[in-house]
């Protein structure tokens, strides 16, 4: 049995940053190819292989969940490669504690079908990726005509009460930063149901070495869009999680999440991944240091836990 002191212990990084939510890669199998996909971190595989022999299975998912309820964990993210994707997804989401909220984040091309089934097992909320209305500029960035499906889905989303929903735009110079006004007036038709989270391309390791050199320059065009939302804002707000700030502007509300060469967000990073093959990753953006679950259970898993904790430091760091 963990006692309190115990288990808040476990979770406590040596940087005094408390584990509050976990990020788990429920598959690393994707149907879009999207040209700056940082693949949660599993590296060259992600996004490209559907490998089931090494996917953790959803006992093993389910177990971990267990365990990190036990520990204290409030929150639960589900990602991918596309979550949706996973036959047994909804199997997963049922064996999370009612008492920790659960998101998800999609692509959203399969969103449509299954809002509903998703609320009903208990989903608290999803944030859906779109990073363009315009259909050309969807096939440019995805590789696939789907921007329909997407925007389906959203509508859907909303209807099922998997609320907010949270729109995912990763801007990108020259190819959609003339739609932010756009996005803003569709968040804003919806009221505060619909988030517009406005996101800074991870531009690193060569993973986007094959776009067009205008992307560079990206960060100080979110720098400038966040200066440009605060001015406007009736109401800023900032996030425990990486202290990110939430801007009401003339009705829309929106998120600004700026990780690059920002100390104050790897400060108050309170969160753990794990990969789709059963790793624990301490960090995103650093490899070397992962911990395995694979075939572990009970104490054996808190040990692992405590391990990858122990493994975690901020990447980018205030000297
Ligand atoms: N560097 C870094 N980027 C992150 C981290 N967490 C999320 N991101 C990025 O933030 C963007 C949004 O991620 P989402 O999966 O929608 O989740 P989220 O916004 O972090 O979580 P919620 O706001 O709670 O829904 C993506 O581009 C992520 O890669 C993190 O811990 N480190
Ligand atoms: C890796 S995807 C996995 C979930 C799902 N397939 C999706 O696209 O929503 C999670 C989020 O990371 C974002 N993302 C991927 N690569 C990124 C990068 N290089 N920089 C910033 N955000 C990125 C995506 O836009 C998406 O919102
Ligand atoms: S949909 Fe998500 S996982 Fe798939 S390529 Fe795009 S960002 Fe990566
Ligand atoms: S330490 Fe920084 S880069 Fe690493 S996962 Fe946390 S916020 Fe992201």
């Amino acid at each position: 049995m963990t006692t309190e002191k115990n288990a808040s212990d476990i979770l406590t990084d040596t940087y005094n940053r408390k584990i509050s939510n976990i990020r788990i890669a429920v598959t690393s199998a994707c149907d879009l190819r999207c040209i700056y996909c940082h693949r949660e971190g599993e590296g060259d595989n992600g996004c490209t292989r559907d490998d089931h022999a090494s996917q953790m299975t959803k006992e093993e998912i389910s177990e971990l969940i267990g365990v990190f309820a036990e520990l204290g964990v409030k929150t639960i993210k589900l990602t991918g490669g596309e979550p949706l994707l996973r036959p047994d997804l909804l199997d997963i989401i049922r064996s999370i504690p009612p008492h920790i909220e659960s998101s998800l984040t999609t692509n959203g091309t399969h969103l449509a079908k299954l809002a509903k089934e998703l609320k009903d097992a208990g989903l608290s909320r999803v944030n859906v990726s779109l990073d363009t209305m315009n259909r050309d500029t969807y096939i440019k960035i995805t590789g696939k005509d789907r921007l329909k499906d997407v925007l389906d889905g959203i509508d859907a989303a909303l209807a099922a009460g998997l609320t907010p929903v949270k729109l995912n735009m990763v801007v990108l110079k020259g190819m959609n930063d003339n739609e932010i006004d756009d996005f803003l007036a569709f968040v804003r038709a919806r009221g505060e149901n619909l988030i517009l989270q406005i996101i800074e391309l991870m531009d690193i390791n060569g993973w986007t070495d094959d776009m067009d050199p205008a992307v560079h320059g990206n960060a100080q065009l979110v720098a400038d869009l966040e200066k440009e939302f605060a001015k406007h804002s009736s109401r800023v707000t900032t996030r425990h999680m990486h202290h990110r700030r939430k801007y009401l502007v003339d009705g829309a509300l929106v998120e600004v999440v700026r990780p690059m060469h920002n100390p104050e967000f790897c400060a108050n990073c309170n969160r753990l991944r794990v990969t789709s093959d059963g790793l624990l990753k301490p960090c995103l953006l650093k490899t070397g240091n992962e911990v395995s679950v694979k075939g572990l259970h009970g104490d054996e898993l808190k040990s692992a836990i405590a391990a990858a904790v122990k493994n975690r430091s901020p990447y980018f760091f205030a000297e």
